[in-house]
């Protein structure tokens, strides 16, 4: 039986042509939490943006629920294995605004399921009137979790989340946690005391010498349990 999300061996080139990554695979089940790490630049923002089929990729395969990128458009794939960035671009207008926009392209099956930003928003320490405030007079941790707190209303199947904690407090920082956890997520960290709170299974970029090489592990009760796979260069890699 395939896994809720399968990506295999996703490779990806730099504009120069040379490779970044090489043949990563990433198999998460429903409630998965894969914490992404590695180096900066080692290319972690650049995996979840093909992930979520923002940018193309030379070659490699994604499936969410037994289904591909072509089966459902591209558009419907996005609303579903949906990128949060690390900063929110600069939308016009409020966190409200931009939930309701996006909620428009939400597929007939998601309408019914749209949760509301403001009740998450409140989880984490903002009040409702944050999501009525431009989103330029927001400061940078008030602007993360409201843009958080519009994807996970939009109700995706798999979150791609780049830093989500970045502009937090620690006490925010664990809310959020707390929330993100219950879903399935591929979440970029730099923390190692993050990713051995929320993961279930780790993936770690690394630098090889014919683009970055992955090492899997899957993380039980908290603690790395086995290393899956180690990608160097052309072997593929799963979890
Ligand atoms: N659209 C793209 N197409 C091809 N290569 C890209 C693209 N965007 C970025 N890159 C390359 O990917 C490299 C890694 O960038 P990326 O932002 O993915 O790293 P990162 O691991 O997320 O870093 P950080 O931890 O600093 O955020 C960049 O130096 C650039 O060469």
């Amino acid at each position: 039986m395939s896994a809720f999300f399968e990506a295999t061996n996703i490779t990806k080139a730099r504009p120069d042509g040379s490779i970044l990554f090489r043949n990563v695979c990433i198999s998460l089940e429903r409630g998965d939490v894969l914490t992404l790490r590695g180096p900066s630049g080692v290319g972690k923002t650049t995996l979840l943006k093909c992930l979520a089929e923002l940018i193309p990729h030379e070659s490699g395969i994604s499936m969410l629920d037994g289904k591909k990128v072509s089966d459902m458009g591209v558009p419907v794939w996005r609303s579903k294995v949906m990128y949060v960035p690390q900063r929110p671009s600069a939308h016009a207008g409020t966190p409200l605004d931009l939930f309701n926009h996006a909620s428009k392209y939400a597929s007939q099956s998601k309408k019914g399921k749209l949760g509301d930003p403001i009740d998450f928003g409140i989880e984490w320490g903002l009040s409702e009137s944050h999501f009525h405030e431009n989103w330029s007079s927001l400061s940078g941790g008030e602007m993360q979790r409201a843009a958080l707190a519009v994807a996970l209303a939009l109700n995706p199947d798999v979150l791609l989340l780049d830093e989500p904690t970045s502009a937090l407090d620690p006490e925010s920082t664990l809310l959020v946690e707390k929330t993100l956890k219950l879903y399935t997520c591929v979440w970029i960290t730099h923390s190692p005391e993050q990713s051995e709170r929320v993961s279930t299974k780790t993936l770690t970029l690394g630098r090889g010498r014919k683009g970055s090489s992955a090492v899997v592990e899957t993380v039980v009760n908290g603690h790395p349990d086995e290393e899956v796979a180690l990608n160097m260069g052309s072997n593929p890699v799963s979890a």
